[in-house]
């Protein structure tokens, strides 16, 4: 049985990844973190009735339920202190959150190496983003030209997506820097063009009624191609969370990205 604990508990996606928890056999719930938590027990919350496991408020005092995995969906300006502190602890992240800058991710996966202790830092743990990721930087070898449109709820923090931002990071490997669009073009509204990267337009929409969804637009001469993902339910994540709680103790670095434990 894995030890697990779930970070940011009282969330979204931190709920969803209790109940999932909860509902593998050879996975145990061994406490639940959130420093917004009013309860001692999770029993007390009523979708979690009948369900015990203690409840934390503090960091160091997570200790004592000696996890080995520690799933975190919380901030962004948490996270990479979550994330620390599990290495620190040898307990491997299994991380959702997104907003980790590439050089902090460096430093936690010297961090991990040091400690030889693996884990995962994932921006998207759906099936259906790691391949809309992976098709679309197939694409950008013959399609430069691109923009991504990335669609959430209107309750997100961070703009862009994290998934977004792979994204542009992984058609930048393959397109490089190229600027896009018409060189004299100005904005009469400020932002109209989107985020900049690598020469890449990213465009943040935020409505009520969306979970995660993403296009990837590609335009050629006389032609296009769009790739695009959609989240209907945050079920479809727990997937690859439950499989990187499998994997991680099996690995000694810190990965970043779920097609590395695929
Ligand atoms: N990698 C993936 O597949 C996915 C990633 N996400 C990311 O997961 C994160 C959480 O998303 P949601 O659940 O929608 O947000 P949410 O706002 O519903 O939940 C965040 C929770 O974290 C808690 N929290 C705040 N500071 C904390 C700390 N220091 N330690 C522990 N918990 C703390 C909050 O009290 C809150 O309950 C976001 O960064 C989001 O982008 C969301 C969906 C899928
Ligand atoms: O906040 C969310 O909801 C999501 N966040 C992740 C991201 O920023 O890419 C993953 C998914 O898009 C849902």
């Amino acid at each position: 049985m894995t030890k697990i604990l779930v970070a940011g508990f009282k969330g979204r996606m931190g709920a969803t990844a209790t109940h999932m928890v909860l509902k593998n056999t050879d996975f145990e719930l061994v406490g639940v973190y959130d420093p917004v938590a009013k309860e001692k027990d999770l029993a007390e919350i009523a979708e979690f009735a009948g369900q015990h496991a203690p409840v934390f408020t503090d960091l160091e005092a997570t200790l004592t339920a000696a996890p080995e995995v520690w799933i975190d969906f919380t901030v962004p300006k948490a996270a990479v202190a979550n994330t620390q502190f599990a290495l620190e602890h040898k307990i491997s992240p299994v991380v959702g959150t997104t907003g980790f800058t590439a050089a902090a991710i460096k430093k936690l996966q010297e961090l991990a190496a040091k400690q030889t202790t693996g884990g995962l830092i994932a921006p998207n743990f759906s099936l259906s983003a790691v391949l809309m990721m992976q098709f679309s930087k197939q694409a950008a070898k013959y399609f430069p030209d691109v923009e991504i449109i990335e669609m959430h709820h209107d309750n997100k923090l961070d703009a862009p997506s994290g998934t977004a931002i792979k994204t542009a990071e992984m058609l930048a490997e393959v397109r490089g820097d190229k600027p896009q669009g018409n060189p004299n073009e100005t904005e009469s509204l400020p932002g109209a063009r989107g985020a900049n990267y690598a020469g890449m337009r990213i465009h943040s929409v935020r409505l009520p009624g969306l979970i995660a969804h993403q296009q990837v637009q590609f335009g050629g001469v006389g032609e296009g191609l769009t790739i695009r993902q959609d989240t209907y339910d945050r079920e479809s994540f727990m997937t690859g969370v439950a499989l990187a709680c499998r994997k991680v103790r099996q690995t000694k670095q810190l990965y970043d990205g779920l097609e590395y434990l695929l």
